[in-house]
């Protein structure tokens, strides 16, 4: 059975990066998927964006939606403090199997909890079952069209509190134009667009920020 392209970038991880070393893995998953396979990673000309609204929100908890390959999880894991922690969501088996796989490789296993399943189901239980109080940043980057739902789920849940920050990404491609539409009229979210490009191409796209103020 012949490998998968996520499967193709963790051995090319496995074999180039350095294992213990999370910027190293963000480099050599960027390194293969420009010169090689595209893949869905964030990528580094967003990535700094994220790892600057991560730095501004300074996480305790932070969720992020979309595992995929844990490039993601990787790029925030590196930068939280200590006892800080990341929850992020997957329900695709093989791909939670991948990027659980990234993850430890990559060092970061105590900063990161992987939730194998879909975020409808995840998101209700992170009071009770995964003992969180309120998230201090989320990372949606997972099926465009559930951002909103899943934002406001969020707001249901209590899950935010005031201060909380929210990135989206991928606003102009694919794009998210019923989340935009929502926050941005929303009066309980001040908003911020960061205009940027797709992963590894010379297509526009942009992150949006939006920040929850109760
Ligand atoms: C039940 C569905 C909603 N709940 C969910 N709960 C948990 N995990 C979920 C998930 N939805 C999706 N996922 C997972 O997130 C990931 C999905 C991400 C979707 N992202 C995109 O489609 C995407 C797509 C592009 C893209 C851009 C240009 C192009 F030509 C083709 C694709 C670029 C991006 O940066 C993207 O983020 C997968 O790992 C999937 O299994
Ligand atoms: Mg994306």
């Amino acid at each position: 059975m012949n490998q998968s392209k996520e499967q193709r970038i963790l051995n090319f991880v496995l074999q180039n990066a350095v294992r213990g070393d999370p910027c190293s893995v963000v480099d050599t998953i960027d390194k293969y998927c420009s010169q090689k396979e595209w893949a869905m990673n964030v990528g580094d000309e967003k990535g700094k964006i994220l790892d600057k609204t991560v730095e501004e929100a300074n996480p305790s908890v932070a969720l992020e939606l979309g595992t995929y390959c844990g490039y993601s999880a990787v790029r925030i894991s590196r930068l939280l403090k200590t006892g800080a922690r990341l929850l992020t969501v997957e329900f695709n088996p093989e791909f939670a199997a991948i990027a659980k796989q990234m993850i430890e490789f990559a060092g970061v296993q105590d900063k990161v909890k992987l939730l194998e399943g879909p975020s409808e189901e995840i998101i209700p239980q992170l009071k009770k079952k995964y003992e969180v109080d309120t998230l201090d940043f989320v990372f949606l980057d997972h099926w465009k069209d559930r951002y909103t739902p899943d934002t406001i789920l969020l707001q249901e849940c209590n899950l935010l509190r005031k201060g909380s920050i929210l990135l989206a990404d991928n606003i102009i491609f694919p794009g998210a134009p019923d989340f935009l539409n929502y926050v941005r009229k929303s009066p309980h979210f001040q908003c911020t667009n960061y205009p940027s490009h797709l992963e590894y191409m010379q297509v526009e796209d942009a992150m949006e920020k939006a920040v929850f103020l109760g």
